[in-house]
C-alpha cells in the first residue's frame, strides 16, 4: 500500500465558521510530513479529527485502508494512532515512569505491573529520560515534560504518530536537541504527521509538507518546492513578499 494515511474531502464546520473545508491528502508509511498554514488555517482541528477528538463534518479519515472516522479516541489509538498536544497534558501527580505507565495500560498491548515498568522505561530511554523515571512529573523542565510526552505518546505503539507544535517553546539547543529527537524516532520507522512553525524545524525533518490557509489546502509537495511556492509565501507573509 502506498499510503498510511489517507484524508478524502474532509471538513469541519464550527457553527457558521467552516475551519477545515474540503481538505485531502495522504501520508506513506515511514514519511514525515509537515502540516502547516498561519494561526487559525486549521491544521489542529485536522489533527484533532485524524485523533477522534473531534467528529468530522464530512469527508472520511482511513488508516492503512481502514476507515477511522468515527471511532472514539482511544478505539483510533488501538488502530495505531497517538498525538502531542500543543499544551503538555501528563499526569503531574504521578511519577515520571507512572505516567508512562498508564499510557500503556491503554496501549495496543495492553500491560501491566513489572512488564509495563519495564517498557516504561525502555521508551523513557529512547527520549533521553530514563534517569528521571523516578521522579514526580510536576518537577520537570519544560523539554522534559515535552520529551515525558513523546515517551507516553511513543508507549501507545502507533504506527502514525501526530506531533502538535511539539517543538514550541523550545529555545535554540533544546530545539537541535528535539529536531534530533523527532529523528532518531523517524529512523525507528515512524510514521510521522508534525504541526509545525518553525521553519528550520520543518526543513530539518520533512520531506514533503500540506499547506493550509483559512480551512483549505494551498499546497502538497516537497518541502523546498512548497516553502518557495507562491501562494504559500503569500499566506505566511503578505502579497507584498510573493
Ligand atoms: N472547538 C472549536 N469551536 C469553535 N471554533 C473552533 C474550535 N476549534 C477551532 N476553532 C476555530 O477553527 C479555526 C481553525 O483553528 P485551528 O486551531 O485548527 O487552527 P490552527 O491552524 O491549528 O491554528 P494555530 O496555528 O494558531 O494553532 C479557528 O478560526 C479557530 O478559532
Amino acid at each position: 500500500m502506498s499510503e498510511l494515511l489517507k484524508i478524502e474531502e474532509l471538513t469541519k464546520r464550527f457553527g457558521g465558521l467552516t475551519a477545515v473545508n474540503s481538505v485531502s491528502f495522504s501520508v506513506a508509511p515511514g514519511e514525515v510530513v509537515g502540516l502547516l498554514g498561519p494561526n487559525g488555517s486549521g491544521k489542529t482541528t485536522v489533527l484533532n479529527m485524524i485523533s477522534g477528538h473531534l467528529p468530522a463534518t464530512s469527508g472520511r479519515i482511513a488508516l492503512g485502508g481502514q476507515t477511522i472516522s468515527g471511532l472514539a479516541p482511544n478505539q483510533i489509538v488501538l488502530k495505531g494512532v497517538s498525538r502531542t498536544f500543543q499544551l503538555v497534558r501528563g499526569l503531574p501527580s504521578l511519577t515520571v515512569g507512572e505516567n508512562v505507565v498508564a499510557a500503556l495500560a491503554f496501549g495496543r498491548r495492553k500491560l501491566w505491573g513489572k512488564a509495563a515498568q519495564a517498557e516504561a522505561l525502555q521508551r523513557l530511554d529512547e527520549v533521553g529520560l530514563a534517569h528521571r523515571a523516578d521522579q514526580s512529573a510536576q518537577e520537570l523542565t519544560y523539554i522534559d515534560q515535552k520529551r515525558m510526552e513523546l515517551a507516553r505518546a511513543l508507549a501507545l505503539e502507533p504506527e502514525l504518530l501526530l506531533l502538535d507544535e511539539w517543538l514550541a517553546g523550545l529555545n535554540p539547543t533544546e530545539m537541535a536537541t528535539g529536531i534530533e529527537l523527532i529523528r532518531s524516532i523517524q529512523r525507528r520507522g515512524a510514521t510521522i504527521l508534525m504541526v509545525e512553525h518553525m521553519m528550520d524545524a520543518i526543513r530539518a525533518l520533512c520531506s514533503r509538507c500540506v499547506v493550509m490557509n483559512a480551512g483549505r489546502k494551498i499546497a502538497d509537495g516537497p518541502t523546498a518546492a512548497t516553502l518557495a511556492d507562491r501562494e504559500v509565501v503569500t499566506a505566511y507573509l503578505g502579497e507584498a513578499y510573493a
